[in-house]
Parts: C-alpha cells; structure tokens; sequence
C-alpha cells in the first residue's frame, strides 16, 4: 500500500553532477591536502622559525613532503574512482548521472530562470529526471506533460547509445515515462559449448551470428592476452564440424600444436615456404571447386556451394604479421615476396564466398604496413578481443568508426567489439571458456573434419581461362554489390527490430507480449 503512495524513482539529476566525478576526486584528494598542511603547520613552521639563517637546503624536505603528498593523492583518487568505475560500483553510477547532466545541458533540455537582479547571471536548472540503479538494470524516468515530452520521449535510443545498454522496457505512469536498460552485455555470452555452426552462420554471442556464407572472412586484431588464441580454438572447434579448417602459425606457437592431432593432419602449417603454399592452396582450392560446382548436372548461375551440398573450407592465419615479416622483400622466381602473396590472395577475399572458402586472419595490429587495406576491408566479420589504443580500433573497425567510443575494460577475459558485416561494432563477450577445459584433450579426441573432396578435379589452363571468363570483374563488383545490399539489409534489420521494440514497449504492451500475439496472427 505505502509502495503505491511513495514511489521511488531514484536520484534526481541536478546541474552540479555535471562535473561529479572531478569534484569526487578532489574529496579524495582532500585528506592529503588536510596532511599536507598539518606537516607543515606542526614541523614546517617550528623548524624554519628557528633557524636564524634561512638557507635554501631548508626547503628541500617540505617541497619534497608536498609533492609526495599531491602525488599520492592524485593517485589515489584516480585509483578509486577507476578501480570502482571498472567493478560497475559507487563511481560507475556517478558516472552515469555525470553523462546524463551532460547530455541534457548540451542539449537545452533545462529550465532557464532569469535572476531579478540586472546583470545577474541566468539560472539554469534540470527538469525532472530521475535515475536509478536496479540490479543488473539502470533506470531513467523522466517527467513528462511539459514542453520537454517530445524529446523525453524520444530519448530511449540515445540513452542506449550513450551507456551502451540494451533498452528493455519502458513504462509508463501519468506525468512520467521511465526507460529500463540492462547493463549487463555479458550475460548474452554463451558458453564454449553453446557455439554451433549451421546452414552458414556460426553462432558467437546471444543474438549475435557470424554468417559468413553471406558476409565472408573475418579479421580478429587484439594484443598478448586478449584472448585471440582462445577465440580461434573456439571458431575451430565450431567451425571444424562444419567443414574443414586449415591452420598457419608463423610463430609456431600454441595453433601449431594442433597438427600432431588426427584431425589437423596434413592441414597445419607453420614455416614460411608452408604457410605461402597454404595460401595458394587456397586459391587453387577455389578454382577446383567452381570447376567442380559447374560440373554438376543441377548447376544453376549464381548459386553457392551449399546448393551443391559442400562443405566449407576455412584457412586461419594466426600473427599475420609475423608471417609479412619474414616474406622477401624483393625478387623473382622462387622468392616468396609480399607482392606474390598479395596477388595470389586478392582473388580469395574477392571471389571465394561462393565456392565456400574463407578466410580468417589474426593479428595484434590491423595498420596497412601490416595487411594492405584491399585485403582487411573485405574480411567483413571484425572482431577485436582485449585492449586496443584508439587508432588501433579504427584499423580494425575502419575510418568510419572515428566518432564511436571503443572502451577499454579490464579483468574480464575475452571481451572487446564485434562488427559481424553491417559496420556496426558491438560489445563483444567471446564464447567462455571454463578453466578446467581442457582444449588439448578436446582436440585431440576431435573428429576428422567433414570436406568436399575435389582433388580429382583437374584445373587445366583452358579451365582457368573459362573460370576467369565466367568469375571477372563483373563478377566481382556483382560481388561487392551483393555484398553491400547484404550490409544495408542487415542494418535497416537492426534499426527495424530496435524502433518495433521500442515502439511495443513505448505502447505499454510488453515486448514478450507482442511478439506473442504476432506468432498467433501468423498461425
Ligand atoms: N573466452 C575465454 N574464456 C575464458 N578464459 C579466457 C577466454 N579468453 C581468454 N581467456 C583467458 O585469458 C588467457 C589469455 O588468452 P589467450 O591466450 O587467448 O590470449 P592471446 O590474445 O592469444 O594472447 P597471446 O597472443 O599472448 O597468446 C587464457 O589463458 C585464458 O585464461
């Protein structure tokens, strides 16, 4: 009864949290100003009064204590306010309250008042908003029936944006509209085994599918720690029921270990000379698999390799730029240079979607000294695992990524951004991993990797000069084209389910509900 009367709808929001976490950080700081002062107050003072000569030597100790105590102070506060902003407590929600004051005085959401007196300045005021942290979920009410209700109304999508939270209710109560969003990305992680590849799409997150038969070959950048090799032991546990997935690690580190198992054999390569033969196996794979596809009797123009019921083939280069590295820099014949390199494999990322080979490449830094920018725009899926500096989210995610906030949190294992092929980067969780899972044990009891044999198919130079008549330019750019219709789509379909979940949960009908009653109007 009372809860009916007294409703709670959290702290209100004032203009002083505009800059609240500064003003947090000099109350921590304060107490070792206080200690500062006392020093110099209790032994500062006495000593220097009585000294009858006052020499410089004197003031070495208290400049020294002050700037001991400004320095640890500083740390301090900074220490706390990141330490607890990072572990989602006390100073994240401040922070919270902090960019929202911000948000609504850049935007004139406020109540101007003019002061009586002339030549007093103008008094500005928040109106009613509210926020209020509620387990995994923030709330945000905001009062409406004022010249505000419009914007008020229309705020849930910015706020998702701006806290990087998924809007999952809005309620409404005469004079209010209260906005609910859970906070917590990392729940949608799905656990390793939870991970399956089906019908082209292998599933990375809760509601979050790579679909490489549409949007092929991925990029995955991030440094030591981030979970890089952990993802791709993932993807090759996934991906390897599927079809089959060859391996080069030009470090010969942890990847290729795995070629001693049943499964790899023959398919992990570590050496330079192998890792350029793997890539050009790659493309001569591609040509014998279209050959292949034109060879049967229900060959249809246009269609993939699914229709013809192939498996798919994926070629994982782990540290690609290690491998760059050690290429020649310059030569003919034999010489394994980068321009070689580059020209055998321009045609894979271009053409190969349909003959259903892909592509995976890892490595710390995306920059184009490192991988030419022909070669990473077209890895549609990108996915960053760890911490990365602001330019190296921009190479991974591109130039059109400059104004999106990449964060970096710390203590969790696997997360970073995901851009699946819509050019939208996303918080990403990779697939988790208990620490009693053993990956050599699963990998070494691994099944042989399912695959299209094609190896009796013969390319010869007439074939190839009918494959490049049939896969050209203009296949290439239909390519492009097909697949930047792919991206506009998945984009509008994002937007689309976004404004229906707004709009259901703006019209007081749950979410659930409506989506319930649409099934029925389907059956
Ligand atoms: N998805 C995950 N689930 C659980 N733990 C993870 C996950 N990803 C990473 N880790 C933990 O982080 C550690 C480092 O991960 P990983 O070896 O994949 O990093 P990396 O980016 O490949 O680093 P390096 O390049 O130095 O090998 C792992 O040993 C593991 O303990």
């Amino acid at each position: 009864m009372l809860k009916k009367f007294f409703v709670y709808r959290g702290r209100r929001i004032r203009m002083f949290h505009r800059n609240l976490l500064f003003k947090y950080g000099v109350g921590l700081f304060f107490p070792f100003f206080v200690l500062m002062i006392l020093y110099h107050v209790f032994f500062t003072y006495p000593t220097i009064q009585k000294e009858e000569s006052s020499s410089a030597g004197l003031f070495i100790l208290p400049v020294a204590v002050s700037v001991f105590c400004i320095f640890v102070g500083v740390i301090f506060a900074l220490f706390i306010i990141k330490s607890s902003q990072l572990r989602g407590g006390f100073f994240a929600k401040q922070y919270k309250k902090q960019v929202l004051a911000e948000y609504l005085d850049d935007n004139e959401l406020v109540i101007k008042k003019k002061s009586k007196n002339q030549g007093a300045k103008e008094k500005k005021k928040f109106p009613k908003v509210y926020y209020k942290a509620d387990g995994d979920a923030d709330e945000f009410t905001f009062k409406i029936g004022n010249r505000f209700q419009d914007k008020f109304l229309q705020i849930g999508r910015p706020l998702e944006d701006m806290y990087l939270a998924d809007l999952v209710a809005v309620k409404r109560a005469p004079g209010h509209v209260t906005f609910r969003y859970l906070i917590d990305v990392q729940s949608k992680r799905i656990d390793f085994s939870e991970m399956s590849a089906e019908n082209g799409k292998v599933k990375l997150m809760n509601g979050v599918w790579w679909e490489y038969d549409d949007l092929p070959h991925m990029l995955i950048t991030g440094g030591t720690g981030g979970g890089k090799t952990y993802f791709i032991y993932a993807l090759i546990a996934a991906l390897g029921k599927e079809g089959r997935v060859h391996i080069s690690d030009p470090k010969a580190a942890d990847l290729a270990d795995l070629g001693n198992f049943n499964a790899f054999k023959n398919l992990v390569v570590s050496d330079k000379k192998g890792i350029f033969g793997q890539m050009e196996e790659a493309v001569d794979l591609m040509d014998k698999r279209f050959l292949y596809m034109k060879k049967q009797p229900n060959y249809t123009i246009g269609k993939n390799y699914r229709y013809y019921k192939m498996k798919p083939e994926f070629f994982i280069v782990d540290e690609w730029a290690a491998f760059i590295s050690v290429l020649d820099k310059f030569g003919r014949g034999e010489a394994l240079t980068e321009e070689k390199l580059y020209e055998s494999i321009s045609p894979l990322v271009l053409k190969a979607r349909q003959a259903g080979v892909f592509i995976i490449v890892a490595t710390q830094k995306a920059g184009t000294d490192v991988i030419r920018s022909s070669i990473r725009d077209n890895l549609m899926c990108k996915v960053s695992l760890g911490r990365l500096s602001e330019q190296g989210y921009i190479m991974t995610f591109g130039d059109e990524q400059k104004n999106k906030s990449f964060i970096n949190k710390y203590g969790v294992k696997g997360r970073g951004y995901i851009d699946v092929g819509a050019g939208v980067p996303q918080e990403f969780y990779s697939p988790y991993v208990s620490p009693t899972f053993d990956f050599v044990e699963y990998f070494k009891n691994m099944d042989e990797m399912p695959f299209t044999d094609v190896l009796s198919v013969e390319v010869t130079e007439e074939d190839k000069e009918m494959l490049n008549e049939i896969y050209n330019d203009q296949f290439i750019e239909a390519e492009q084209e097909r697949i930047a219709h792919e991206q506009d789509e998945r984009r509008a379909q994002r937007k689309r389910e976004k404004d229906e979940k707004a709009e259901a949960l703006l019209s007081g009908e749950s979410y659930s509900e409506q989506v319930k009653k649409r099934k029925k109007e389907v059956v």
